[in-house]
């Protein structure tokens, strides 16, 4: 499950351009500032992580990248394109483990999107879904329904699903919140075994200090609402760090100071 589908970025491009994005949602009573004027770039293959606390518009960034949500100000370009509306380009995996289609079976719920959006050949369906559900490690559970699996297995399927589209950005919305401690570290180790195989580019977003250390190779640090960034920060080093080592540790302090005494740093 290589991705082939020929991407017209070179590596001095972004793939993922936002570009002075506010965010507001109109209610009854008032208009709530989500993000204010967050710029970022994204390269292919980033994992490009997120974080900040409850309410500072990370769901709302993702939702806008997903095509759901059309910003105020500024605009957000993959592959040099406006982002308009949403599209198979960028699939999003959700924290909750109800995303899926409880009448149909894991390989009928991984099949669906690519019937629903026409992508690839339909002879291919099959096997491009058997392919991905294999590599999440559910091989003997294609036939299973979604009720019989555990919040774990949903979550893989709901992954194997994603990246089966082959998107240009794999959007992650606290995917693994929801999860116990145990299952969320075994995910995340499995997610970076995954992108070291197929390398996809993956935008996800967390509260969790440690997770977004260990997953991204880049962090943007997002103040309180409305949410603007504080720093962008190269994590690469810490892929697979067991937590514990020195430099982890006062990362992780680092950036706890950033969000708690909100200062303002260099990006590094
Ligand atoms: N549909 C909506 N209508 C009005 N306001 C909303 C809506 N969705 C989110 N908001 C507001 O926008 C702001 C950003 O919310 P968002 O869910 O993006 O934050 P978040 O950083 O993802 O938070 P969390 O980590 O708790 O999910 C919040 O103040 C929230 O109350």
């Amino acid at each position: 499950m290589q991705q082939t589908n020929g991407r017209n970025t070179s590596a001095s491009e972004p793939l993922l351009a936002v570009d002075g994005v506010t965010l507001q949602y109109a209610t009854r009573q008032q208009i709530v500032t989500a993000t204010h004027r967050v710029s970022f770039d994204m390269y292919e293959h980033d994992r490009f992580v997120l974080l900040g606390p409850s309410g500072c518009g990370k769901s709302t960034l993702l939702k806008s990248i997903g095509g759901f949500l059309s910003p105020v100000e500024g605009e957000i370009r993959l592959e040099g394109q406006r982002i308009a509306r949403p599209g198979p380009d960028r699939m999003i995996v959700f924290q909750e483990f109800d995303q899926l289609l409880p009448w149909q079976t894991v390989l009928q719920n991984v099949v669906f999107p690519m019937r629903t959006a026409g992508r690839f050949a339909r002879g291919e369906w099959e096997d491009r879904a058997r392919a991905a559900i294999a590599k999440v490690g559910l091989g003997k559970f294609v036939d299973a329904y979604p009720h019989t699996l555990s919040g774990g297995m949903k979550q893989r399927v709901a992954i194997a699903r994603a990246l089966a589209m082959e998107p240009a950005v794999l959007l992650m919305d606290e995917p693994f919140a929801a999860l116990d401690a145990l299952t969320r570290r075994r995910m995340q180790e499995e997610l970076l075994d995954l992108w070291a195989e197929i390398r996809f580019s993956m935008i996800f977003v967390t509260h969790s200090i440690e997770e977004a250390i260990l997953l991204a190779s880049r962090i943007v640090v997002m103040t309180p609402h409305p949410g603007q960034i504080i720093a962008e920060l190269d994590a690469t080093r810490f892929a697979h760090d067991q937590s514990g080592s020195d430099e982890f540790v006062s990362f992780h302090k680092q950036i706890n100071g950033m969000l708690f005494g909100q200062q303002k740093v260099a990006n590094g």
